[in-house]
């Protein structure tokens, strides 16, 4: 398991039908999202009832009112996973896992408080996070979005050589901001591309065999904007990222530079990167995570011909997400059997 991880090769096809270690003595209750995919269901149903919402988009008094009295918590949306839904779910409560990667809706500190180990799905979404990267990137630099409105718009200007012309992707560098799974699954999807090199913004150094297979060196955050023709958001949403893309960030990239955010739209100031890309202060930006989400359809975004907007789709693939659902639920059927769980998020 330890491998898999380390190598980012957990794979779903070898755990799926492992024979699992859970003492039976009693049946369990977990409760889950009406839409996690049914392989996770059925996993879970080996050792637990479960107790399955209704409503899509979930309603939060329907969370509360069905959690109550349940010894695990399968939690498939994005819902504020907090002390209230805790305290709803009730003392008994002995594991949690989500069904994504990025776990900035839990308040992982009370959940810590309250000895509850949680777990999350990391690494079987990196694949197609990293897709949706290199196409918002591609998107982005070669203006797909503006050249549809072109069509449109009736404005498709035939007969000339300098016309919607975009970035090259070959002999660039690009900059990451975070350098986990994500990003490396996307460094190795552009090295394909044939870029000139990699830089990244981290605060612990990689080891030096992935610093050597993807061509890439740790710098300061400021050299990463200045430097880089594309700039790729990989990181968690924490205080210390909340907003770090900002005016200041903005002005440091090159006019050229293209932006992309596959991580939490909370780690852009968004107003300011209206204002970056309707000035032209850099070339374009491909975004799968914004502020709100959904995105009210009459957002200033939508106006800006040079941004590629997608929701939130990273890792909504039909195979990602039922390979999300079986982690999420061994991580749960760990955390009951009090084993350790698949991945855990602290
Ligand atoms: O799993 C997550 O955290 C995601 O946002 C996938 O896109």
């Amino acid at each position: 398991m330890f491998l898999w991880r380390q190598r980012g090769l957990l794979d779903t096809r070898l755990v799926r039908y492992a024979a699992y270690n859970c003492r039976k003595s009693e049946l369990k209750t977990s409760f889950t999202h009406p839409e996690v995919p049914q392989e996770g269901i059925d996993l879970l149903a080996r050792d637990c009832e479960v107790i399955i919402c209704q409503n899509v988009p979930t309603v939060r008094a329907e969370i509360l009112e069905k959690s109550k009295g349940v010894d695990a918590l399968l939690w498939g949306g994005h819902d504020a996973l907090n002390a209230e839904a805790l305290d709803a779910a009730g003392p008994q409560l002995k594991a949690i896992s989500t069904m994504s990667a990025g776990i900035d809706y839990v308040d992982v500190a009370e959940v810590k408080r309250r000895k509850i180990p949680l777990g999350h799905t990391p690494i079987v979404l990196n694949n197609a996070v990293a897709d949706t990267a290199v196409g918002l990137l591609l998107a982005a630099a070669r203006r797909f979005h503006e050249g549809r409105l072109k069509i449109e718009t009736d404005k498709w200007e035939g007969g000339h050589l300098n016309w919607m012309l975009g970035q090259d992707v070959r002999d660039s560098v690009v900059g990451f901001f975070g350098f986990g799974g994500i990003a490396q699954t996307i460094a190795k999807r552009l090295s394909g591309f044939d870029i000139d090199s990699v830089l990244y913004t981290t605060r612990r150094r990689v080891s030096e065999d992935i610093e050597k297979e993807y061509n890439a060196k740790k710098v300061d955050f400021d050299t990463m904007l200045s430097q880089s023709d594309f700039v790729i958001i990989a990181s968690p949403l924490t205080k210390e990222t909340a907003g770090i893309f900002n005016a200041t960030a903005f002005g440091k990239m090159k006019k050229t530079a293209v932006l992309v955010n596959i991580a939490r739209g909370g780690v852009v100031n968004q107003q300011d990167l209206y204002e970056a890309l309707k000035t032209n202060q850099i070339f374009a930006a491909g975004l799968d995570v914004m502020t709100p989400e959904p995105l009210p359809a009459n957002d200033p975004l939508l106006s800006l011909p040079n941004l590629v907007l997608l929701p939130h789709l990273g890792s909504a693939t039909q195979r990602t997400r039922a390979d999300m659902a079986v982690i999420a639920a061994h991580n749960v059927l760990r955390g009951l059997a009090g084993e350790p769980m698949l991945s855990p998020a602290y």
